[in-house]
């Protein structure tokens, strides 16, 4: 039997499938853990000329790929865990996800050595809202406009001028051999991550049990206990592409600490919560932290969030 891996095409996405396919044959050998990659085009890949956060939100990159394993078309999906949207549909379960890479957003520049040193004015480009909100708090001074494209396309519009600077998860430079491009690498207190980032998820059938014993076998406890943290904190917030959310869940001495973070879009109004447990109670700990800050945060503020941008 060999696996099919339904996979969006981007280089990022490539590779991320292409490790899970390494991992399966290291860990069963060439016969069991043989697999092939089925690559699909979604939604997200289509939409190139407007912020993805006004087409519509969730599951952009995700839904045609979770159809191919509904309809038994492919047996593994793999995603960027931060791309995963807060409700999976009925029948499907993240049942691994590979061991964390490093969770930190890189600054890019080629006239600044990091986002402080940026003169007055200068153009950020970023298409995420989370991105957008932070350097707005830090650098209310300083232009935030939409960069959308793949990471090599974002690399090239700033080469081109476009923007002034980028920031870009340093796990997908990495996968794409491209970690050099990094400028500078924003401590994760003070520019907190998005929730999932830098961490693979693998999504299967919840009844394909053969499926779901072969992928047991690559999965990370300690970055599983982490994802499921910060997903929880997401469910709670019913965070979506339109909110800026970030936070991170890690696990020090047998401790799970999270922290937790909802910015207005402009970055001048946030509230955070700090959260830590067992890991084996890691959702708990998400869901505390979540409920604490829409307990103050209050229900207005969150849902101007929801109706923002
Ligand atoms: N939304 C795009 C996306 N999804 C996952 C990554 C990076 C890899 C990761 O976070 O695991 C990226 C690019 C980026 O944010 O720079």
């Amino acid at each position: 039997m060999t696996l099919r891996i339904a996979t969006r095409g981007s280089p990022l996405a490539l590779a991320q499938a292409r490790e899970v396919a390494a991992r399966l044959a290291a860990a069963h050998g060439p016969r069991d853990g043989a697999s092939e990659i089925l690559v699909l085009k979604t939604t997200g890949d289509r939409i190139l000329d407007r912020p993805l956060s006004e087409a519509g939100g969730k599951g952009l990159f995700t839904k045609e790929i979770e159809e191919a394993l509904i309809d038994g078309r492919a047996d593994i999906a793999v995603h960027s865990a931060k791309d995963v949207p807060t409700w999976l549909p009925d029948g499907l379960v993240l049942s691994a996800v590979l061991e964390r890479e490093d969770v930190r957003d890189a600054f890019v520049s080629r006239i600044a050595g990091c986002l402080e040193e940026l003169p007055a004015g200068a153009m950020v480009g970023t298409a995420s809202l989370r991105r957008q909100a932070l350097v707005r708090r830090l650098r209310p001074d300083l232009k935030v406009v939409s960069l959308r494209g793949n990471v090599q396309t974002r690399l090239s519009k700033l080469e081109a001028g476009e923007v002034q600077a980028t920031l870009l998860a340093l796990a997908g430079l990495k996968r794409l051999g491209a970690a050099h491009a990094a400028t500078a690498l924003f401590d994760p207190e003070a520019f907190p991550p998005a929730l999932g980032q830098g961490a693979i998820a693998i999504e299967t059938r919840a009844d394909d049990a053969a499926t779901n014993r072969l992928v047991a076998a690559i999965d990370h406890p300690p970055t599983a206990a982490a994802l499921a943290c910060e997903r929880a904190f997401l469910a709670v917030l019913d965070g979506s592409c339109r909110t800026p959310i970030a936070g991170h869940a890690r696990i020090r001495d047998g401790v799970l600490a999270f922290r937790g973070l909802v910015l207005s879009p402009d970055g001048q109004t946030a509230f955070e919560a700090e959260a830590c447990g067992a890991p084996s109670e890691a959702e708990a700990i998400g869901r505390r932290a979540g409920e604490d800050i829409i307990g103050r945060a209050g229900e207005e503020f969150l849902e101007a969030l929801r109706a923002a941008t």
